[in-house]
């Protein structure tokens, strides 16, 4: 059976109730297994990974099984508080699918429900993998060793995309997605009355001059024609106004297209931590955390291949992309296992992160059908 529209909406919407954190995604797990378990078991083969047990594999065993495509999707949610006003909006407080990863999981269970009923010609696995948002689940995943049986000859993922028009699909023959590496940094150093600041050494003036000579980083150390973003998106410190803090607490992202970029950022945001404290006479604590989350760069032969499909298939609606600063565990895998990652369109005024997001719906039935179809057409060039 494949799954109809109907069908998908209800999964969908039943995903976008209960979202859950990276690695926390247990009912994810259990509701995923539940849905194909109720399709045609002939052709499956499920397993699960005991070093990650939000994890969900699912083989279609094809015809012949000389060659394997993988298929990707990611599973979590993020610690936001949903504000769509959905009657079908987040049950679970402070957490929502504000990513749209529960459009990722709805068209892949809409994909293999087709592929368990219309035998594919070589095998194909669909990875349903738990955290993307942060712990690098992907590469996780892979260094489990749980996917060496099964080790896909190419892979694909998708990403929703808000700018996009419903079921639009998107992709680039170069990198699509920049690396990214986590920033923290606490500064230590004295707390004491705000009267006395002479006996007391500040961090919130510390944290504000590392916030504001990292702006120079792309400025002054990027090549501008390649670009790159540093994003300090939380900033703490102290208890209230009247006492200096002596902790200060910063947690930020960088991103690049390429890593040698990622990593001179690395480099420079390192200098300036030291250099803060050093100025300011006191100590800091800075964990630059890059994971898996590698430059997503698209394969060129399979990318030009996905690209000649979408861009003639009947009822496709397929647009040539710009690379993104975005992020994707997605990254490690495509370093790993040659593939494609595009995107699909979800058209919503909100970005993604926000607290607004509400895709598109309508997107879910054309993802599917030009996902199937490409994989079918795939079956016949892979090489
Ligand atoms: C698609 C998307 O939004 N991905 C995330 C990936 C986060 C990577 C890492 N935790 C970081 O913050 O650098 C993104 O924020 O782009």
């Amino acid at each position: 059976m494949t799954l109809s529209k109907d069908n998908l909406l209800s999964i969908y919407r039943h995903l976008h109730q209960y979202p859950e954190l990276g690695l926390e995604e247990y009912q994810t797990h259990e509701y995923l297994s539940e849905v194909v378990a109720k399709m045609p078991q002939e052709f499956l083969t499920v397993k699960n990974v005991e070093k990650l047990p939000t994890a969900l594999l699912v083989k279609v065993n094809g015809h012949d099984h000389s060659k394997r495509i993988g298929y990707r999707t990611d599973i979590d949610a993020l610690p936001v508080t949903e504000e769509t006003g959905l009657p079908y909006k987040s049950k679970n407080e402070g957490k929502m699918h504000a990513c749209g990863h529960d459009i990722h999981m709805t068209v892949a269970l809409g994909v293999l429900s087709y592929f368990a009923t219309h035998q594919p010609d070589y095998d194909l696995v669909f990875i349903f993998q738990p955290s993307e948002e942060n712990h690098s689940g992907g590469m996780q995943l892979y260094q489990s060793g749980a996917l060496d049986e099964w080790m896909p000859d190419e892979i694909y993922a998708f990403h929703d995309n808000p700018q996009l028009p419903a079921g639009t699909i998107g992709c680039l023959n170069g990198t699509l997605f920049a690396g990214t590496c986590e920033i923290h940094a606490d500064f230590y150093g004295k707390s004491g009355h705000a009267a006395y600041p002479h006996n007391a050494n500040d961090m919130v003036v510390a944290a504000s001059a590392f916030v504001m000579q990292i702006q120079t980083v792309v400025s002054r150390s990027v090549d501008p024609i390649q670009g790159g973003v540093v994003t300090l998106g939380h900033l703490n410190a102290g208890e209230t106004g009247n006492v200096i803090a002596g902790h200060a607490h910063i947690d930020g992202t960088i991103r690049a297209l390429t890593q040698e970029n990622n990593a001179l950022m690395q480099k420079r945001v390192r200098s300036i931590a030291e250099g803060v404290a050093l100025t300011y006479g006191c100590q800091v604590d800075l964990n630059l955390h890059q994971g898996g989350y590698l430059p997503v760069e698209n394969n060129q032969e399979i990318t030009a291949d996905f690209i000649d499909y979408m861009s003639h298939a009947e009822g496709v609606n397929f647009i040539e992309t710009k690379p993104a600063m975005t992020g994707e565990d997605f990254g490690y895998l495509i370093s790993k296992i040659p593939g494609t990652m595009f995107w699909l369109g979800v058209d919503s005024p909100y970005s993604l992160h926000s607290e607004r997001m509400a895709p598109n719906t309508d997107a879910i039935e054309p993802g599917v059908e030009a996902i199937t179809g490409y994989l079918t057409h795939r079956f016949t060039t892979i090489k």
